[in-house]
């Protein structure tokens, strides 16, 4: 996603998604590679570690897995570690990549026991490729067409058994039978400012950049919630240490860097304060429709569904209701307006001083 501004477009600096090629690799380098270097999300850690350590007993497949939530907070990750724990291969793909049901039982009938198949953006299958997957999920079997017209038959192959780990920024776009196939399903949820200040320091670390205790917090502050936009914060805020100052990362760098980049003191960019502004002062607070907003901001609304607002309606800037957006008495504080007594669904509001 990109913004324009005057004169250029730039990527925004908190967009969840990787920027760039060269972005991947540098995540790679620091993704952590083994459940106790992955920070945070204690439930899922806990219970995957018994999950893992079980099936690796039984020598089994670990269950089929679907891990969902925010793009930037780990997915890809976590099923790295999966495969890594469980000391098989893993196969990568995704969603839009698999068009025909060929392409899946290639992949399928390729995999050695136990093996991880991971697919991301598993809420984009076709339906026909879906299809192959149900008894590939279920018996380990799939069925395949041999031949064209009067002359096709069908044939039956046994897998191999293994384990699909899927991804998704969107849960509630799988099909009820897939959904049903998976026998974990973790949620991943937007990180605490103590993990965001752990994964910003064990990343400089990896990085080289000589940062303190107060330094970190200050970008873990501003990531909105996602180790991927702490991870680009960092990068940034380092460049300008190094320019600016003695390459030493503090809160004061911190900062002048993040204020350079428009990301203001609770993490929000252009966009996310374009969005909060259109719901408070061109709809007068909502309630708004998804493609009303859409309009009004230039943005995808599948964009704003996603990258957008799941950050803003976690931390309490907006609501979804039944009518459409609304925002909430913190998001007039945060643009220094008082808040109706009476919010737009009828409840009275403890009005907020403005900030
Ligand atoms: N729990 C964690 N601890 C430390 N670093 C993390 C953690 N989760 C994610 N990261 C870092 O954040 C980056 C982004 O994570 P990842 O690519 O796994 O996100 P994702 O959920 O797959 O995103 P998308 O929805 O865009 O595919 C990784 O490179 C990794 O360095
Ligand atoms: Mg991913």
């Amino acid at each position: 996603m990109s913004i324009q501004t005057d004169n250029f477009t730039e990527q925004r600096v908190i967009d969840a998604a990787p920027a760039s090629p060269n972005e991947e690799a540098i995540e790679r380098a620091l993704r952590p590679k083994q459940l106790d270097e992955y920070v945070g999300q204690a439930k899922i850690r806990d219970q995957l570690e018994i999950f893992i350590s079980a099936a690796r007993k039984r020598r089994e497949a670990l269950d089929h897995t679907l891990l969902f939530g925010p793009p930037g907070l780990g997915k890809t990750t976590l099923a790295h570690i999966i495969a890594r724990e469980m000391g098989v291969n893993l196969r990568q793909t995704s969603g839009p990549v698999l068009e025909r049901p060929g392409d899946l039982a290639a992949l399928l009938t390729n995999l050695e026991p136990n093996d991880v198949l991971f697919i991301d953006e598993i809420h984009r299958l076709s339906p026909v490729v879906e299809e192959i997957l149900y008894p590939a999920l279920e018996d380990y079997q799939i069925d395949i067409m041999i031949g064209e017209g009067p002359a096709a038959r069908s044939v039956k192959l046994d897998l191999q058994p293994f384990t699909l780990v899927g991804a998704t920024t969107r849960a509630g776009m799988l099909t009820n039978p897939l959904r049903d196939r998976f026998g974990i399903v973790a949620r991943l949820e937007f990180y605490n400012v103590e993990e965001l200040t752990r994964i910003v320091s064990r990343s400089a670390a990896l990085l080289a950049a000589p940062i303190n205790e107060d330094g970190a917090r200050e970008v873990a502050k501003r990531a909105r919630g996602t180790p991927r936009i702490a991870n680009r914060l960092l990068r940034r805020v380092r460049d300008y240490a190094e320019v600016k100052g003695t390459g030493e990362i503090t809160v004061d760098m911190a900062d002048r860097a993040l204020k350079m980049l428009d990301v203001d003191t609770v993490g929000f960019d252009l966009m996310d304060r374009k969005l909060l502004e259109a719901v408070l002062f061109k709809f007068a607070g909502g309630p708004v429709g998804i493609g009303n907003l859409a309009a009004a901001i230039g943005e995808a609304a599948d964009t704003i569904e996603d990258v957008l607002e799941p950050y803003l309606i976690q931390q309490g800037y907006l609501q979804r209701t039944p009518r459409g957006r609304i925002a909430t008495p913190l998001a007039y504080q945060h643009f220094g307006v008082s808040a109706p007594r009476i919010s737009p669904t009828g409840d009275l509001w403890d009005s907020l001083p403005p900030a």
